[in-house]
């Protein structure tokens, strides 16, 4: 596991002449002092830590080499790191700063997002609003809108893995199971062909085919029909997203893994009385069968339900609406 990309950082100082100097720093776990858990995976921890010496407070993942080999998470490892390391210039996505290993464990240093999941936020304010909704999926189709444009598909989207920061604006987290588009060609074969061809990503440590699929109730139909992702696969996930913001629940809910995939794969779920026009109309666009019939980025931007709304540095810049 080579220590590439974010395995130095970078230090500004000011040498005797005043000039600024760049150094560039070797971050240890020595570096740190470790809080409480934030997070456990199966086969990763994240906790709260503070560098010792800028006292800068981060999470830090943390993944245990011998389980990792055990359990041939080899490439899920190496996914996430190389999508982090092409996902570092948007708020809306946690950044990778630091990478280092110890004989036992790889360390990846992450923003720390002090404000907790959307989730644990929805769950207790019952539902949001038309404008904290309006808003929060706003920054969410950003984020993924960047996503994309860098060739990463997430697969995973979901309210738990989109968190707040100290500003409650959102940073999208959990990368092990993403898609990496190899180069734009093949970016732009996979938005033709609506599909995505079998690259990397989809087959387990000794190359066989292990087919990944998402959260039951986030997971798109062609995932579980023909077993391809694309990235119109994120957007029936942020679909169901803005559907569960509003609602307080997601439209795809049964007692079973398998009866909630019978419900997404038959399209059956039902908007609630009163659910607002705009936002029915989008959601009804997203939530489409055929992954190339549902909107596009660009056509949900201008839709109906993001009238008046910024996207872009203007997104980020807004205070987040007080949720309610
Ligand atoms: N899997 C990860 O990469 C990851 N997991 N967590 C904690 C999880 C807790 C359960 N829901 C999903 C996230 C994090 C990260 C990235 C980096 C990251 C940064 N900040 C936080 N902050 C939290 C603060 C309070 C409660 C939970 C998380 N958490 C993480």
């Amino acid at each position: 596991w080579q220590e590439r990309g974010a395995a130095v950082g970078v230090r500004r100082e000011t040498d005797a002449s005043g000039r600024t100097v760049v150094r560039q720093v070797k971050k240890g776990v020595r570096d740190f002092s470790f809080g409480r858990i934030l997070g456990e995976g199966s086969y990763s921890s994240v906790y709260l830590a503070t560098d010792r010496q800028t006292l800068k407070e981060y999470a830090i993942k943390v993944l245990e080499k011998r389980h990792i080999i055990k359990e041939k998470k080899i490439k899920y490892v190496n996914i996430e790191k190389d999508t982090l390391n092409r996902l570092t210039e948007h708020p809306g996505i946690v950044r990778l700063y630091y990478t280092f290993q110890d004989q036992n464990s790889l360390y990846y240093v992450l923003d720390l997002c002090s404000g907790g999941e959307l989730l644990g936020v929805l769950k207790k304010t019952g539902t949001f609003d038309v404008e904290c909704t309006r808003f929060y999926s706003a920054q969410i189709l950003d984020a993924i809108s960047y996503m994309h444009s860098r060739g990463v598909i997430h697969r995973d989207l979901k309210p738990e893995n989109v968190l707040l920061d100290d500003q409650m604006n959102i940073k999208i987290t959990d990368f092990g199971t993403a898609k990496l588009l190899q180069d734009p060609r093949e970016a732009r074969r996979q938005m033709e062909r609506g599909i995505l061809d079998p690259s990397r990503g989809d087959e387990d440590d000794d190359g066989r085919a292990a087919s990944f699929v998402g959260t039951a109730e986030y997971v798109s139909p062609e995932l579980l029909t023909h077993k391809n992702a694309c990235k119109a696969s994120d957007l029936w996930a942020f679909g169901c997203i803005v559907y569960q913001l509003l609602v307080g629940r997601p439209p795809f809910k049964a007692g079973s893994e398998y009866l909630t995939f019978q419900k997404i794969v038959h399209l059956e779920y039902e908007f609630p009385q009163g659910f607002p026009l705009a936002a029915r109309d989008l959601v009804e666009r997203l939530l489409v069968l055929d992954p190339s019939r549902r909107l596009t980025i660009e056509h949900i931007k201008n839709h109906e339900f993001f009238d008046g709304q910024a996207f872009g540095k203007t997104l980020w810049r807004t205070k987040a609406p007080r949720l309610r």
